[in-house]
């Protein structure tokens, strides 16, 4: 049975992006769209005729999904989840900078309402596996620090990707991350997540990057991951949707768990 989507965020850079690759699965149905200034009208997505309006709970009523994924802004992120998780609709969460305490309320969603949630900070199988590699280093060298670069459009920094990964790496090792003793008198050492200094670039010309870089004696070791167009992120929301519409009551953080890491 064809799987129901809708897309909140319809408009932007990503919701565009996943509205193609809805309607190109030949196991999905797109259904409808929202955004926040949307015109509540049809409108053609590249050739692709979508339903779309600026009302979540009309877009849910009217279009029935399945599915709803949201690319928008973190602030919406609850009144789409909440308005989702009370029609049965379950969620594919991409939208970044989410606090813990939405986070531990969309968790509570998918027990209240029995639907299915997936938050991820970064659906790219790349950005994945640098994610993953570093958490394996991090467990060898005791120095490391954090570039991630994006467009200058971007609305949080530093990204959900780079605070996710300082999560795991510190989550990994049995002791702090080291750092400079007698930096007494520094401005610009970006800001510490989990004790891994995290540096922000923001600069048209780039899409999404981030550089993991470790040191120690007479050696460094860097990861790096580029996604340089939108699409790397598509292959990994199809599959987060794919597997959300199975898997009720659950709630997922991080593409690597769909990915069996
Ligand atoms: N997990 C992942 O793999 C990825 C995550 N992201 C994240 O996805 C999010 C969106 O990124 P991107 O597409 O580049 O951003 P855009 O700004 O291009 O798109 C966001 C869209 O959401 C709309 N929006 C804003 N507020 C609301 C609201 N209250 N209700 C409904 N829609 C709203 C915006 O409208 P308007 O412009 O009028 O404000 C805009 O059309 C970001 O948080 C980003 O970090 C991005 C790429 C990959
Ligand atoms: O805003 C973006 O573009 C991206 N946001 C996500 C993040 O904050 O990590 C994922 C990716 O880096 C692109």
């Amino acid at each position: 049975m064809s799987i129901r989507v809708a897309v909140q965020g319809a408009l932007g850079q990503m919701g565009r992006e996943v509205i193609k690759a809805v309607a190109a699965a030949p196991d999905m149905t797109l259904t409808g769209g929202c955004d926040a200034r949307a015109p509540e009208n049809t409108m053609s997505f590249d050739g692709v005729e979508l339903f779309i309006t600026a009302d979540v709970n009309k877009c849910l009523v009217k279009t029935k999904p399945d599915v709803v994924v949201d690319f928008s802004l973190a602030s919406a992120v609850p009144q789409t989840a909440e308005t989702a998780a009370r029609a049965g609709v379950s969620l594919v969460i991409g939208t970044t900078g989410l606090t813990p305490q939405v986070l531990a309320r969309l968790e509570t969603l998918t027990r209240e309402f029995n639907i299915g949630i997936v938050v991820a900070p970064n659906f790219a199988l790349g950005a994945v596996l640098m994610m993953e590699l570093a958490r394996t280093a991090a467990k060898y060298l005791d120095w490391a620090e954090i570039i991630e670069l994006h467009h200058e459009k971007k609305a949080d920094a530093p990204s959900g990707t780079a605070i996710a990964t300082a999560r795991m790496m510190q989550a990994a090792r049995e002791t702090p991350f080291e750092s400079p003793k007698d930096e007494t008198e520094h401005k610009s050492r970006g800001e510490e997540f989990y004790g891994v200094p995290i540096h922000s670039v923001r600069l048209p010309g780039l899409v999404a990057h981030q550089e993991v870089i470790f040191g120690t004696v007479g050696q460094t070791l860097s990861i790096r991951h580029d996604s340089i167009s939108r699409d790397s992120f598509m292959p990994g929301v199809l599959l987060a949707v794919r597997e959300i519409a199975k898997r009720r009551g659950q709630f997922i953080f991080g593409l690597n768990k769909l990915l069996g890491f």
